[in-house]
């Protein structure tokens, strides 16, 4: 039997693997006070209304790490989806291995370069973990 609740909304989400010349990936902390605080992610966040996901993504890399990046330098490789308690979530992963300045957590939050191989090491939201593989397929 279906558990299909019509109330519950879906949140879109774009969501970023910033890889560096070593094959590595940044993750990152949520930071106190946010839903699921202290768990390891990927930079990203809420698409909001007239952006394109991608467009999103280089906001929130700007906002949250300092740095910039373009649109044309977003490769999309895959999705999650997931369903929350309160929520359903849709996150494209996008990947960039070209970005300008040194990411630094702007909002405090630690930040961390690892290998996907390493990944299942932290601990990550639910949603996250079908897109390790990929990673892993990917450098
Ligand atoms: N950025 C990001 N969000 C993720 C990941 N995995 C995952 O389940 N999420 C969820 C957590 C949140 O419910 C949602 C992202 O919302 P958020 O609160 O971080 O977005 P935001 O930066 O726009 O936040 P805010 O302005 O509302 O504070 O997606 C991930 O890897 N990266």
């Amino acid at each position: 039997m279906s558990d299909t609740n019509p109330a519950k909304p879906l949140l879109l989400v774009a969501a970023c693997a910033l890889v560096d010349a070593d094959g590595r990936v940044l993750i990152t902390e949520r930071p106190p006070g946010k839903q699921l605080a202290g768990l390891w992610e990927f930079p990203g966040g809420k698409v909001e209304t007239g952006e394109t996901p991608e467009e999103t993504v280089v906001r929130e890399l700007a906002e949250e790490l300092g740095i910039e990046t373009k649109v044309p330098c977003l490769a999309p490789l895959t999705f999650a989806s997931h369903a929350y308690e309160s929520f359903n979530l849709l996150m494209p992963l996008f990947v960039c291995r070209r970005f300008w300045g040194t990411p630094v957590g702007k909002e405090g939050q630690r930040l961390k370069w690892v290998r996907p191989r390493d990944m299942r090491n932290y601990e990550m939201p639910p949603a996250d973990a079908p897109l390790i593989p990929f990673l892993i397929d990917l450098l």
